[in-house]
């Protein structure tokens, strides 16, 4: 539905040039959600402005339900934008206009008859769930609501292609996940195909098909999300779905620990992550009774995203200096990610 083709972007700021978009190609099939994750400029908002042309890409093809955006002219795209929505971090609405307002904007340009207009976005309050809030203005809802009020919008004119840039970013966890949620019942019951943009693995885990990894305008790495969280390629993947996680040490610990060892006797504090390939098995005890060190476990965490199960230990590492370092080598030959936090003692 969806098909990136080869697409470079070089802005032309003053004298120099700024390759935003790097040769990057991304195909999503009709009906998948997509996540692009990316660090603060790493390119995902350029990546989703090329898709419905707010972006003209220097070179490559941007191709939707099969017709390629880059060669139509100017009243062909504007007819073949009408199938793709767009929601936005601030929401965009138009702070004038009612809730029914905003969402009929679409419908009033393209010169719906009223009463089909009355009809459409009665049944669009229903699907986000505000028909009570009809005749209020924005100013006077939630951004949640703002949100959703942004969804039905974009579905007014009946999409194939749902465009999200960074649609949850400026709402709290709870609003972020009900949003997630609309936007996945959205994609199931209307077979939309969505393209999200993120910095953040959450949302990806949340609901995402595949994702792709985005690095100075480049695609570093994509597939299906168990893929990615069971296998991460790039350190970047990595470091993405370690932010998933969140963990506070003990007091305690944190009061005790320093950046290195200040005695001979002092013990490790170590994070071992794992993923997919190294998450069954039983590996810190296999560790443990191979080489003879004893764990001290203080925080354990597994989670799942697209059906692939991952997590982390944080442990605190007794024995002999040889036998933890030969541990270590044992778990990252495994497959486990091994971070020394700290020292204690
Ligand atoms: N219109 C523009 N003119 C010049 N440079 C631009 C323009 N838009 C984006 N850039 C540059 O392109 C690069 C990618 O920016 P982009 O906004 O796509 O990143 P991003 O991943 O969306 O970042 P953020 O998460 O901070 O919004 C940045 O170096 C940015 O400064």
């Amino acid at each position: 539905m969806i098909n990136l083709k080869n697409i470079t972007k070089v802005f032309d700021i003053s004298d120099k040039k700024l390759t935003a978009l790097d040769n990057v190609s991304l195909h999503i099939p009709q009906g998948q959600i997509c996540g692009v994750i990316g660090a603060s400029g790493a390119g995902k908002s350029t990546l989703i402005r090329c898709v419905n042309l707010l972006e003209q890409p220097t070179s490559g093809s941007v191709i939707i339900d099969g017709k390629d955006l880059t060669q139509l002219s100017d009243a062909q795209l504007m007819h073949e934008r009408r199938k793709i929505g767009m929601i936005f971090q601030h929401f965009n609405l138009l702070s004038s206009r009612t809730v029914f307002g905003n969402i009929a904007l679409p419908l009033e340009l393209e010169n719906t008859p009223k009463d089909e207009i009355q009809k459409r976005v009665t049944e669009l309050l229903k699907l986000v769930g505000l028909s009570e809030k009809s005749a209020v203005y924005p100013a006077n809802l939630s951004g949640g609501q703002k949100q959703r009020v942004a969804i039905a919008r974009a579905l007014a004119s009946d999409p194939k292609v749902l465009l999200c840039d960074e649609a949850t970013s400026a709402l709290d966890p709870a609003t972020t996940q009900s949003i997630l949620k609309l936007l996945k019942e959205i994609n199931r019951t209307l077979g939309i195909t969505i393209l999200l943009i993120t910095h953040e693995m959450e949302v990806v885990k949340r609901i995402c098909d595949t994702v792709a990894v985005i690095d100075h305008g480049q695609l570093v790495e994509q597939g299906s999300v168990s893929d990615i969280f069971s296998n991460p390629k790039t350190e970047l993947a990595q470091e993405f779905i370690s932010s998933t996680f969140h963990y506070n040490l003990p007091e305690e610990y944190l009061e005790k620990m320093s950046d290195t060892p200040r005695s001979a006797k002092s013990t490790p504090i170590i994070k071992f992550e794992f993923t997919g390939r190294s998450v069954d098995a039983p590996l810190l005890s296999q560790a443990s009774r191979r080489f003879d060190v004893s764990l001290n476990i203080l925080i354990s965490q597994i989670d799942y995203a697209g059906g692939i199960k991952f997590g982390f230990t944080i442990a605190e590492l007794e024995g002999d200096e040889d036998a933890i370092t030969q541990a270590k080598i044992y778990l990252m030959e495994n497959n486990v990610r091994v971070e020394v936090l700290g020292y204690v003692g």
